[in-house]
């Protein structure tokens, strides 16, 4: 009998009349609401995600309940080229809410089947929507900005224990057909004893290179102390596992390009190769096209993105992205107020 778990991609394909009512309702909410910084859009979010099509309610509510997929994708999503206008350079600086608020708020009604949406202080200047696209100045870096390079995979914010939940990530357009890839984790390949030491906290992963000061603008003191927790785990190096939850189905928590082993401890990395062996062998690519919108599962899936050619001329692959938390009293700790959604 095979232990593979099955890691195809799952989908929901919404009719026309879907996505034509979805995006009525997306252009409706952004007439509606000035801005994320509306404390009443956050409040609304679950009442106005029930007005989304009850088969992709269905399909989500699934996808989060069965706890068993590493990602699925809802396609068919109407996008309007002409209103959202060019691929911008850079997310920095830009007027907000742009043209795309209404795809913005899309992807904050589907957070709210999921949990409550949130974002990081110490990352793209402390936005809850984060774009994805090529910035030239990134080209090599390990950053969704980047594009020359395989964005290796990752668990997002692997480093951090308030990571998401869940991603959602939103094609606004990617006219070459760009991959992300997936991967999860085929336990059966490894030995129970590899399992065992990869369960201890044995491990060091770094923080990824977009909560640096560099990749955000710091214009005060202020904001400068918001990177205070980072550099203290860049500092403290601590160390976790790398499997968690149920022995028998564990969940993940990877990012291999920022990950160390103590030195003295030759069993774990042992271990940690065949993990790594194991997840790598497992990668495959699924392309989110203009219109569709991919959710990962951040402790059942790993995801990154194949290098591909920026245009750098208004037409480049452009995403959006949105980190979910099931659990947002979890990271109170780290939010200044209760009302606050960023962490840091
Ligand atoms: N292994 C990695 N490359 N990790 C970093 C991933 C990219 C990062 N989360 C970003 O927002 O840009
Ligand atoms: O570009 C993609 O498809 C994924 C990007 C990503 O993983 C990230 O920005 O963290
Ligand atoms: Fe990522």
């Amino acid at each position: 009998m095979s232990n593979l778990t099955d890691q195809s991609t799952r989908s929901y394909t919404l009719t026309s009349d879907e996505a034509a009512a979805t995006a009525e309702l997306t252009l409706e909410l952004a007439a509606a609401y000035p801005s994320f910084g509306d404390p009443g859009l956050l409040r609304d979010l679950p009442r106005l995600a029930a007005r989304l099509p009850l088969g992709v309610q269905h399909f989500l509510r699934d996808f989060k309940l069965g706890d068993r997929h590493g990602h699925v994708v809802v396609r068919g999503h109407d996008f309007d080229q002409q209103r959202i206008g060019p691929t911008p350079e850079h997310w920095r600086d830009r007027h907000r809410p742009g043209p795309e608020f209404p795809e913005e708020l899309l992807l904050m009604l589907y957070s709210a089947l999921l949990g409550e949406p949130f974002g990081w202080a110490t990352q793209q200047d402390g936005h809850l929507v984060h774009d994805i696209f090529p910035i030239r100045q990134h080209e090599n870096d390990q950053l969704g900005m980047g594009s020359k390079e395989l964005l290796t995979w990752h668990t997002e914010d692997a480093f951090h224990p308030y990571r998401s939940d869940y991603l959602i990530l939103g094609a606004l357009r990617n006219p070459d057909h760009v991959p992300t890839t997936v991967g999860e984790l085929d336990l059966a390949s490894l030995s129970d004893e590899d399992v065992d030491i990869l369960f201890e906290p044995r491990f060091h992963i770094a923080p990824d290179e977009s909560h640096l000061p560099k990749n955000n603008t710091i214009t005060s003191e202020e904001e400068a102390a918001r990177f205070a927790t980072i550099q203290r785990m860049i500092d403290e190096r601590p160390l976790g596992p790398l499997l968690y939850g149920s022995r028998r189905d564990p969940y993940m928590r990877l990012d291999p390009y920022f990950t160390s082993v103590p030195e003295d401890d030759a069993e774990a990395r042992r271990a940690y190769d065949a993990l790594f062996k194991v997840v790598d062998a497992g990668m495959r690519e699924v392309v989110a096209d203009q219109g569709d919108v991919l959710f990962i599962d951040n402790h059942r899936a790993v995801h990154g993105r194949q290098p591909f050619q920026a245009r750098y001329d208004g037409t480049d692959r452009w995403l959006k992205r949105v980190c979910v938390t099931a659990d947002l009293r979890r990271s109170r700790p780290m939010r200044a107020t209760a009302e606050t959604r960023l962490l840091g």
